[in-house]
C-alpha cells in the first residue's frame, strides 16, 4: 500500500504526477485550522507532509499520529518545531543547495539596488522629473572595493562573498562562530566579532537562519554600531532584525539605506514606515523565487519526501537522528 500524504502547496503537474505514483496524495491548500478540521481523517492517516508556510508543531502533530516525515520546500526551517519533530521520531527534509545562488544573486541585487537607487531613481524618471542632467540629489554610493559584512557564512553566504570578492574586488568580513578556512582562502575573508563587522562593513548582509540565538540579533545597540553610510541587507529572516529600531534608525538618518527581502511580518503591512522610506528597498521574499530554482526547489522536497519515506536520509535531512 502506498504511504498516505498531505501536500500543503501546488506543484507542477510532472511532480504531482511523480508524488501521485509513490505515494496515496490529499492535496489542501494550506494548513489553516479549516482545512485540519475539515481533512481530520487524511491527517490523521498522513505519514508524510509536503509543503511551505504554516507552522508545523506540537498541536499540528497531535492530529498527525501516523506522521514519519516532513517535507518543506524551503531551506529556512523556522515554521518547524524540531523539538517536537524529534519527541515523535519524525523526520525532517528541506532543500538546501539548489536555491543558493539564486538567494545570492537577490542579496547581490539589494546591494546594488540600494546603494544606486535603483527602485526610486526609476519611479523619479517615469514620474517625469527627469527635466534636466542629474546632479549630486541623484548619486548614489560606490560597491566596488568597499567592505561587506557577512552574518550567516553558509552556503548562501559563501555564495554572496564569491560574487562580491570576484565580482566587485570587495573585502569580506564575517562572523561566525568557527573560522571558515575556505572563506580565508578563496576570498581572504576575515573572521571578526560582531562590534568589529558592525562597524568596519560599508554593506551588511545577512544570511542567517531564524534561531533562539539569531532573533533580534540586529537592534539599536547594533544599527547604532553602523557607519551612517553604510547599507543593511537582510535576507535570512526578518525577526534576525529589530523592526521597529530599523525604522528609528533609518528615519534618523543613521544609515545610508536597507535592502529587505524579509520582513517581522510576512506580507509586511501596507502601513509600515519602511514602504515610505525611499532609501529601504522592498522585496516580497523572493530570494529564491525564479522559475527554474522554484521548480529544483519541489522536485528536490518530492525526492525528499520519497526517499525519507523509504528510509533514506543520507541527503537534505535535518534531523536524521530522528529516525527510528
Ligand atoms: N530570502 C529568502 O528567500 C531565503 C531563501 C533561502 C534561505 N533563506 C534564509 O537563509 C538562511 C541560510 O540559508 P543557508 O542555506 O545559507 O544555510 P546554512 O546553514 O548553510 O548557513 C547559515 C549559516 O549561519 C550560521 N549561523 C547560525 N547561527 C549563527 C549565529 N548565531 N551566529 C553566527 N552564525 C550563525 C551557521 O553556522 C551557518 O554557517 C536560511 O536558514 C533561511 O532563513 C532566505
Ligand atoms: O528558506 C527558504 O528556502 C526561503 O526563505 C523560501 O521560503
Amino acid at each position: 500500500m502506498k504511504p498516505a500524504v498531505i501536500l500543503y502547496k501546488k506543484l507542477p503537474d510532472d511532480l504531482y504526477a511523480r508524488l501521485a505514483e509513490q505515494c496515496d496524495v490529499t492535496e489542501i491548500s494550506n494548513l489553516s485550522p479549516e482545512n485540519q478540521q475539515q481533512h481530520a481523517e487524511a491527517f490523521r492517516q498522513a505519514e508524510g507532509l509536503l509543503g511551505s508556510g504554516g507552522k508545523v508543531n506540537g498541536d499540528l502533530l497531535a492530529k498527525m499520529p501516523n506522521l514519519r516525515v516532513c517535507s518543506s520546500v524551503s531551506v529556512g526551517y523556522d515554521n518547524f518545531d524540531v523539538e517536537a519533530l524529534n519527541q515523535r521520531n519524525v523526520v525532517l527534509m528541506h532543500t538546501p543547495t539548489v536555491l543558493t545562488e539564486t538567494v545570492a544573486d537577490t542579496m547581490m541585487a539589494l546591494v546594488l539596488s540600494t546603494a544606486r537607487r535603483v527602485p526610486e531613481l526609476d519611479a523619479w524618471v517615469k514620474a517625469g522629473h527627469w527635466q534636466k542632467s542629474i546632479g549630486p540629489a541623484q548619486f548614489g554610493i560606490d560597491v566596488h572595493h568597499k567592505t561587506l559584512g557577512i552574518l550567516g557564512m553558509g552556503r548562501i553566504g559563501m555564495a554572496l562573498a564569491q560574487r562580491a570578492h570576484f565580482g566587485f574586488g570587495m573585502n569580506i568580513l564575517y562572523n561566525a562562530r568557527r573560522e571558515h578556512d575556505e572563506a580565508q582562502t578563496r576570498f581572504g575573508a576575515r573572521r571578526c566579532d560582531l562590534e568589529t563587522l558592525l562597524k568596519e562593513s560599508d554593506f551588511v548582509c545577512i544570511s542567517l537562519p531564524l534561531t533562539r540565538e539569531t532573533h533580534h540579533l540586529i537592534g539599536a545597540a547594533e544599527l547604532a554600531l553602523m557607519k551612517p553610510d553604510a547599507v543593511l541587507i537582510n535576507a535570512g529572516r526578518g525577526p534576525v532584525v529589530d523592526e521597529q529600531a530599523l525604522i528609528a534608525a533609518l528615519q534618523a538618518g543613521k544609515l545610508h539605506a536597507a535592502g529587505l527581502d524579509v520582513f517581522e511580518q510576512e506580507p509586511v503591512s501596507a502601513d509600515s514606515p519602511l514602504l515610505s522610506l525611499p532609501n529601504v528597498v522592498t522585496l516580497p521574499h523572493i530570494g529564491s523565487a525564479t522559475h527554474e530554482t522554484r521548480y529544483g526547489m519541489m522536485q528536490d522536497a518530492v525526492e525528499n519526501l520519497i526517499a525519507a519515506l523509504g528510509g533514506s536520509v543520507d541527503k537534505n535531512c535535518v534531523n536524521p537522528q530522528a529516525l527510528k
